[in-house]
């Protein structure tokens, strides 16, 4: 057995994330994480909130509350929200955590100690209205080039010309709209990525040759181009320190690492900090430091953080001379959009997951989005798209199968399994092709291709309306009830082995099914070859019930309610 350590990118601090961020990061993640507890290997599936940086002050001071108020409470809001999701963190962790603050210092002194750090003298935007100084992207003004009056310091996104804040005409303050701006002379640490760059690249030579194209081809890209020296610190209040020990001058003058150099360490002290809830019980460094070769560790994100953890977070690790873990597997997404458009959060634009959940249980939106994920292409959630594959797939073939099946049962047989003739060709050859199925779903779940595992899953349930068609229980059970028992135990043997399966993708449901069955010791571990043929775990004689309607249908005046309120087509609506 394998020691799965799993990773999706830490969910920003600032707002509830949308379905776009789920599907892209979280949700994938947990399927697979599920997948493998079921399957026997030891798994530690950690995430965190992303809690630093310029857009986390904005937010709280938006909201009226100190920036650590505003990120504990929007923290346990993003966790509420998850929990209700079902997805199985190990430990949610806060890159604000004291863990992080150690290890991301280590990392910093360890780096300045094997010459991979310098400080250098930068020139600076100060607004002496915020008395702060201001980070590229929160100074406007006019873009040299078009005109465009909104243009940022670091880009104009009307011309898309790459600018230097100085460039802009009338530049002003986005945080008060102060013009009173001066350029004054800072000192930042810079990472010495340039150095590192040849062995960034021999490493992924070594190591990324399984890598999907999509992680593999973003990595490159970006090693093509040239890893150039990066600054790491930022003039903000909240962030991980510098430290005094080794840099008391940019200490005293209160500098922090930028966000993007403490939010991969955080899967670090993520680990850590679930280490430190058990003392004596569980051990981080094992995952992370001289970890051996049963470790296997799997990233999940989208394609704008594959830069990040496939050459930025590698080349820190790297030059810390330490014997970081790196990853294994880089699981990438495309993007989700909404109706052919960006969700977007500064526009509430899509459906937000707080919203989701208020609308239709959690193992709804599991099922389409995972059915539906952005793994070859950027794809589209259109509520027309999501109630057709749920009124198809969940509530037509498999809910209504269950429904039938053990309603139909309990009203000829009793509140039991019932016994019937021995099993015939038909069952013969429903087993066959539920084993062949079966290897085909795990096949694509080995090998993280969502998509087609919920098309193979989606087969295992269509497998079990056809052979109930074939059998038709409703006439059999005129001429010859023991062979009607019999299509009945082999469908409830059937429902058994979708709950066990289906669990990965529609936990909720899926306990639904299984715990439909009074069965002695159930542990819900994976379905071998054998026992998918031979659709006997559940014995005649076994006690059952029949669960609530596990999918309802969306109706046409609900679909016509959701587009009401969350805006359709926006071409069409033009
Ligand atoms: N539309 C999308 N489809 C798939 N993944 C997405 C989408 N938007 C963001 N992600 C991914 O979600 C994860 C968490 O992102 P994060 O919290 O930083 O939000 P973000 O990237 O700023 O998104 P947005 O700007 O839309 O709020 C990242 O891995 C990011 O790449
Ligand atoms: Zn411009």
């Amino acid at each position: 057995m394998a020691r799965h350590l799993i990773t999706s990118a830490l969910p920003y601090i600032n707002g509830i994330k949308h379905l776009g961020n789920m599907v892209g990061s979280m949700l994938p993640a947990d399927v697979y994480a599920r997948y493998l507890r079921q399957r026997g290997h030891e798994v530690l599936y950690i995430c965190a909130t992303d809690e630093h940086g310029t857009p986390a002050e904005l937010a709280a001071k938006e909201a009226g509350l100190p920036v650590d108020v505003f990120c504990a409470r929007a923290h346990d809001a993003q966790k509420a929200v998850y929990d209700g999701f079902e997805l199985s963190f190990d430990h949610f962790g806060r890159s604000s955590s004291a863990e992080n603050r150690d290890i991301t210092q280590e990392f910093a002194r360890a780096l300045n100690t094997n010459g991979f750090i310098e400080e250098r003298s930068i020139r600076q935007v100060y607004s002496l209205d915020d008395e702060r100084f201001l980070p590229d992207r929160y100074i406007v003004g006019t873009c040299p080039h078009c005109g465009y009056d909104k243009a940022r310091g670091d880009q104009c996104e009307n011309c898309t010309r790459v600018l230097d804040p100085t460039d802009l005409i009338e530049a002003r303050s986005a945080i008060s709209g102060s013009s009173r701006l001066e350029v004054r002379e800072t000192k930042h640490l810079f990472l010495l990525q340039s150095k590192l760059a040849g062995e960034v690249e021999a490493w992924i030579d070594a190591n990324g040759a399984e890598w999907p194209t999509l992680a593999s081809s973003i990595a490159r890209k970006w090693l093509t181009e040239g890893l150039q020296d990066r600054s790491i610190t930022r003039d903000l209040e909240w962030g991980v320190p510098v430290p005094a020990d080794t840099w008391p001058e940019l200490a005293a003058e209160g500098k922090v690492f930028y966000v993007w150099f403490d939010a991969p360490i955080e899967y670090i002290g993520s680990t850590k900090e679930w280490a430190d809830a058990d003392p004596g019980n569980r051990d981080w460094k094992s995952w992370w430091y001289e970890a051996d070769e049963t470790v296997r560790y799997t990233e999940f994100m989208a394609k704008d953080n594959v830069p990040f953890h496939t050459v930025m977070f590698p080349a820190t690790q790297l030059g810390t001379r330490e014997p970081w873990k790196k990853v294994d597997y880089v699981k990438a997404f495309n993007w989700l959009n909404y109706y052919g458009g960006k969700f977007s959060t500064s526009q509430r634009r899509g459906i937000f997951t707080d919203a989701a959940l208020e609308l239709l249980p959690a193992d709804y939106w599991r099922y389409f989005l995972m059915a539906n994920a952005p793994e070859s292409d950027d794809t589209s959630f259109t509520w027309e798209l999501f109630a057709a594959s749920v009124n198809k797939d969940l509530a037509d073939t498999l809910g209504n199968f269950v429904n039938r099946v053990l309603s139909f049962s309990r009203k000829r047989f009793g509140e039991q399994v019932p016994a019937g003739e021995a099993a015939g060709a038909a069952e013969v050859r429903l087993g066959e092709q539920i084993a062949g199925l079966l290897a085909e779903y795990e096949a694509h779940l080995e090998t993280l291709q969502f998509r087609k595992a919920a098309q193979a899953l989606r087969a295992l349930w269509s497998a079990g309306n056809s052979y109930l068609e074939e059998k038709a229980p409703w006439l059999e059970i005129k001429t010859n009830p023991e062979g009607a028992a019999l299509t009945l135990r082999t469908a409830m043997n059937l429902i058994h082995l979708y709950a066990v399966v289906s669990q990965p993708f529609i936990p909720a449901s899926a306990r639904a099914m299984r715990t439909a069955f009074e069965l002695p010791a159930d542990d819900a571990a994976w379905v071998t070859p054998d026992e998918a043929r031979a659709l006997a775990a559940v014995p005649a004689g076994t006690p059952f019930t029949l669960p609530p309607v596990l999918f309802a249908k969306i109706t046409d005046e609900e679909l016509a309610s959701y587009v009401e309120r969350f805006g359709g087509d926006p071409d069409a609506a033009a």
